[in-house]
């Protein structure tokens, strides 16, 4: 498991991250959001060491991590660092030299890397000759060629069409259930509910959520979709409910407890007609946006 301690991180005098604390557990998917310029690429440049922390530290497997080595991390940037004038092929064996693989494990790891992402035809083709989604495709391609036992990726699905995201989902999926941690940050929030295991909420350099999926949608579940034959706003008078969401007939509540939900059920139905009352499971995107 990879873990930030307390870290803070200010630039001149201006404090950008504060105080946060979180895990990324192993063989789990762990997503990193927030809003532009909440602190996620500055985070995982501190994870990767590539940036130091004012105070804190980040730990792997309850080791503390220091100075800028790290042992077998894959990490791709938010700039993406390969060189647009080059064949796609000789930068992953450039780079699995680096990592000091030989040349003919490297082209077999970077030629399987390439038809996981149906690239396999272009690894001669410079890389700016390539559509920028799949100069991406690429640039995952490097950061797994040495099969890192910690993997952090800033914002791996930007530009991604449906299948490649498929392909890369797939991907970070195998990583995780290898065991290994798997950080990734995103602006898409519908890939949330179908991806992650565990989700990470910053905002303004602060954590605002450090938790499994399955507890996050847990936190929430007391929540029911009311749909009634007519207007639905004498539910806001109601004792033991609390109205999220109300439009006309349709609305989403909150119930204190059973008992209150089946007597708002029983007054409904006396009412007129009820055409839905169903617990509503939110979606982490949902949760998301009201925790934010
Ligand atoms: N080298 C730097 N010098 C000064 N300020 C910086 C530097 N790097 C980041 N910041 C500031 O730190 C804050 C957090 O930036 P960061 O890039 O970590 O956010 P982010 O969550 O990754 O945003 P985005 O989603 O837009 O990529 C921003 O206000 C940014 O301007």
């Amino acid at each position: 498991m990879l873990e930030v301690h307390h870290v803070s991180r200010s630039f001149a005098q201006r404090l950008v991250l504060d105080d946060i604390s979180f895990i990324v557990p192993s063989g789990a998917l762990t997503g990193f959001v927030g809003a532009n310029g909440a602190g996620k690429t500055t985070t995982m440049r501190i994870i990767m060491g590539l940036l130091n922390a004012s105070s804190g530290h980040v730990s792997l497997n309850g080791s503390e991590l220091s100075g800028d080595t790290r042992p077998n991390f894959g990490y791709m940037p938010e700039e993406r660092g390969l060189y647009p004038k080059q064949p796609v092929i000789d930068q992953l064996l450039y780079l699995g030299q680096l990592h000091g693989i030989t040349r003919a494990e490297s082209r077999k790891r970077a030629m399987d890397l390439l038809a996981r992402f149906g690239l396999e035809d272009r690894a001669k083709s410079k890389l700016e000759s390539l559509s920028l989604g799949n100069q991406q495709r690429v640039q995952v391609a490097a950061s797994l060629l040495h099969e890192p036992d910690v993997l952090i990726l800033d914002e791996p699905f930007s530009g991604l069409d449906p299948l490649a995201v498929d392909a890369m989902s797939s991907i970070l999926r195998d990583y995780a259930a290898r065991g290994v941690p798997v950080l990734f940050s995103s602006h898409q929030l519908d890939l949330l509910d179908v991806l992650v295991d565990h989700l990470v909420i910053i905002q303004e350099g602060k954590i605002l959520a450090n938790s499994s999926a399955d507890d996050l949608r847990a936190s929430q579940a007391s929540r029911h979709r009311l749909s009634l034959g007519a207007d639905a706003g004498w539910l806001r008078d109601e004792p033991g409910v609390s109205v999220i969401d109300l439009s006309g007939s349709q609305a989403l509540v909150n119930f204190e407890s059973e008992a209150d939900s089946q007597r708002v059920l029983a007054k409904a139905l006396g009412l007129g007609t009820v055409s839905e009352f169903a617990v509503h499971r939110p979606s982490l995107a949902d949760i998301y946006r009201e925790i934010i």
